[in-house]
């Protein structure tokens, strides 16, 4: 009988709701019989979410990740990075030392896949805010990740089982977006997309909408020039090279016909153009995941929602959803 795969879950914040939605997910079956999951963080978080939640979880705390195969029937491996005081752990409060930790749960995570000694990564949510001053200056998960990898071709997709939606850029302040819409930046966009969204459909040329940047695709410049300078040719070029990419489309009726099945994927220009769709449609089973890394990487679609820390009530859905990615990326 063939191993199943060992799965990494970074804890996300100690501060949100992180722990809380992993005990939760490793509640479920679904979770343990189609993996052995191995949570990357801090065993005081993880046991006051066991606390909170009103699980029954137990935890093993290992060393080695291979060490996770061995834990007792109904345990789950732990694997301590951080062991913070419980002034660090306040509920929507990040210190630095939080901070810091999160990231050490990510690089840990990564070097393991690097490593081959786990099959995958998924990642609960981190304050992007908090790495920062704890001066890991990333964007978020996939900056760290991709500069973890030595990729400079990565793409952060968001996908449920009816949008997959992919973006040209990332965390940028809305002004500067514009500048960033280059030719090379869509191009390679919509090539990751094309070969992740091929991974997981199993399509081999599957049918991508290229989004506007501007109101009605510019109207003829009237209102912007970013398709005809950047958007249109990186889609002539992708075509030349056998990518089945329509556009630009203009974003406000585009997802209409998306939700309808007409495209396997989306490429837009920017977070919000892209995500608000997709998390209208997908909140609860959406999944991020970052395509072009040489390592499986899926995560939550949603936030350290503070407001909700502590309650017990945060939904798991989307971190099952991310699980069940994983697996099905690493071959389950
Ligand atoms: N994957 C990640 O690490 C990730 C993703 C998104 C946002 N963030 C970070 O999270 C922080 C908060 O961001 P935000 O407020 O924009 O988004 P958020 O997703 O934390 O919260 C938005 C809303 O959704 C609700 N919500 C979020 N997750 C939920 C869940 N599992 N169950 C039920 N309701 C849930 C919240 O209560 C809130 O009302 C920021 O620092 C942001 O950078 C991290
Ligand atoms: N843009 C993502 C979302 O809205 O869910 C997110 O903030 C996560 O980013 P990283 O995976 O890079 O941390």
């Amino acid at each position: 009988m063939t191993e199943k795969p060992l799965i990494a879950i970074t804890m996300g914040d100690p501060c949100g709701i992180g722990p809380e939605i992993i005990v939760k997910a490793l509640g479920n079956p679904l979770v343990t019989t189609g993996c052995t999951p191995l949570v990357v963080g801090d065993r005081e978080a993880v046991d006051r979410a066991v606390h909170v939640c009103g699980s029954r979880l137990k935890l093993v705390e290992i060393i080695e990740p291979e060490e996770a195969r061995h834990v007792p029937e109904g345990a789950v491996a732990l694997m301590p990075v951080s062991r913070l005081p419980e002034g660090d752990m306040q509920y929507g409060r990040p210190t630095l030392a939080a901070g810091d930790a999160v990231h050490s749960y990510i690089c840990t995570a990564a070097r393991l896949c690097l490593a081959g000694r786990v099959a995958a990564m998924v990642t609960a949510p981190i304050n992007k805010e908090a790495m920062n001053r704890a001066g890991h200056v990333y964007h978020g998960h996939t900056e760290l990740l991709a500069e973890l990898c030595g990729v400079d071709d990565y793409v952060m997709m968001l996908a449920g089982d009816v949008l997959r939606v992919s973006l040209v850029t990332i965390h940028e302040a809305l002004r500067a977006v514009p500048g960033l819409i280059t030719r090379d930046r869509v191009l390679n966009t919509i090539r990751v997309t094309a070969d992740g969204v091929r991974r997981l459909t199993g399509k081999s040329t599957p049918r991508l909408a290229v989004l506007a940047l501007n109101p009605h695709c510019g109207e003829g410049g009237m209102f912007g020039n970013e398709e005809e300078l950047a958007i249109a040719p990186a889609i002539e070029a992708a075509q030349h090279e056998g990518i089945d990419a329509q556009g630009p489309l203009s974003a406000d009726t585009l997802f209409h016909f998306a939700q309808q099945g007409l495209y396997d994927g989306v490429v837009a220009m920017y977070h919000d153009q892209g995500l608000i769709p997709l998390k209208m449609l997908h909140f609860d089973d959406g999944v991020n995941v970052t395509l072009g890394l040489p390592i499986i990487r899926t995560s939550v679609d949603h936030g350290t929602a503070y407001g909700l820390a502590g309650t017990g009530t945060a939904s798991e859905k989307s971190l099952l959803a991310a699980i069940r990615m994983a697996m099905g990326m690493a071959g389950v």
